[in-house]
């Protein structure tokens, strides 16, 4: 199921320009949404999850017609969402939650419901834990029960808001592991601001900063696109000066090797690498008053 956004706006109350014309396909499979804090990820993910309206622009999902009431309720069926701030009963059991979310949602046959909660539970790897209260409940089982709530309809499109923030790294990396299942033939929409999530699950990702995108496109050509930005250079000591941004600092005792992403350094003996993505987004990010690329 691909999404096409064209030209969408969103000014809040007060003026803040959320999305600015904001340009964007989304393949099936999984799709990463990166960005620092504010870039608008999650007004876009709300905008298409119809919580919030679009001031301008057009949304089509598969072939649904995001302006349209009818569109929008069609798109609704089909769509799962996991806001970052889902609240949970800490009273409720995990069953006894998504049993409730499933009645919520319209899964008014009870012995359909409660096969479906039991096939989630089993899905999310919690069915051992299924009576247990969501109190006792770990962050990473948490965000696992989100990601349930958000599969009860069996949506083809699953919109998950940085969906681990906060988690260890074993959690964050059975949740990605989690994630990567699920996409098959459904579009998951990822949004993070931590970069290994979406190096270890994406084919293809959106960088955005105020709410513009600054690059689409695969994993492979954002890296292509930063050959020979990524230098490293070795001084006494002294940081090296010019137009560029330090990544990462080396102490080798009598010197002191930088890794910097910026233009070609004066200094002879820089050595061009080959770059991480880390590396670049943060030359997409220095790189932001560029106009935006089209996807390829
Ligand atoms: N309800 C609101 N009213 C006014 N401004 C808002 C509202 N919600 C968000 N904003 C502003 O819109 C911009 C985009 O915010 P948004 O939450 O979409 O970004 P984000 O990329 O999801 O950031 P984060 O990673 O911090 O969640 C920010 O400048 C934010 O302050």
């Amino acid at each position: 199921m691909q999404i096409e956004i064209q030209h969408l706006t969103k000014v809040y109350r007060g003026g803040v320009h959320a999305l600015q014309d904001l340009n964007l396909t989304i393949p099936s499979g999984m799709f990463g949404l990166l960005g620092p804090n504010g870039a608008g990820k999650t007004t876009l993910m709300r905008i298409l999850a119809g919580i919030l309206p679009a001031t301008k622009g057009s949304i089509r999902v598969g072939s649904y017609d995001g302006t349209t009431e009818r569109g929008r309720t069609a798109i609704k069926r089909v769509l799962g969402y996991l806001p970052q701030d889902l609240g949970m009963y800490p009273d409720l059991s995990a069953y006894e939650f998504l049993d409730y979310i499933g009645i919520l949602k319209g899964l008014d046959e009870h012995k359909q419901r409660q096969q479906r909660v039991n096939e989630l539970l089993e899905t999310v790897a919690l069915n051992d834990v299924a009576r247990r209260k969501l109190k006792t409940f770990s962050g990473g089982m948490k965000r696992r029960v989100g990601i349930a709530q958000a599969l009860l309809n069996d949506p083809q499109l699953l919109i998950v808001d940085e969906p681990t923030a906060g988690l260890d790294p074993e959690e964050r990396i059975r949740f990605r592991n989690l994630l990567s299942d699920l996409a098959g033939e459904r579009t998951v929409l990822l949004s993070t601001h931590i970069i290994e999530d979406i190096a270890q699950t994406c084919q293809q990702l959106a960088l955005m900063k105020n709410g513009r995108v600054l690059f689409q496109g695969t994993i492979m050509s954002m890296l292509e696109e930063t050959h020979g930005k990524v230098w490293q250079v070795t001084t006494p000591g002294q940081k090296p000066e010019g137009n560029f941004t330090v990544v990462s600092t080396l102490n080798m005792g009598n010197s002191v090797q930088y890794r910097i992403v910026g233009e070609k350094p004066s200094s002879p003996d820089a050595i061009a690498l080959d770059p991480s993505l880390e590396d670049s987004y943060v030359w997409f990010m220095r790189d932001s008053r560029r106009t935006p690329v089209p996807a390829r």
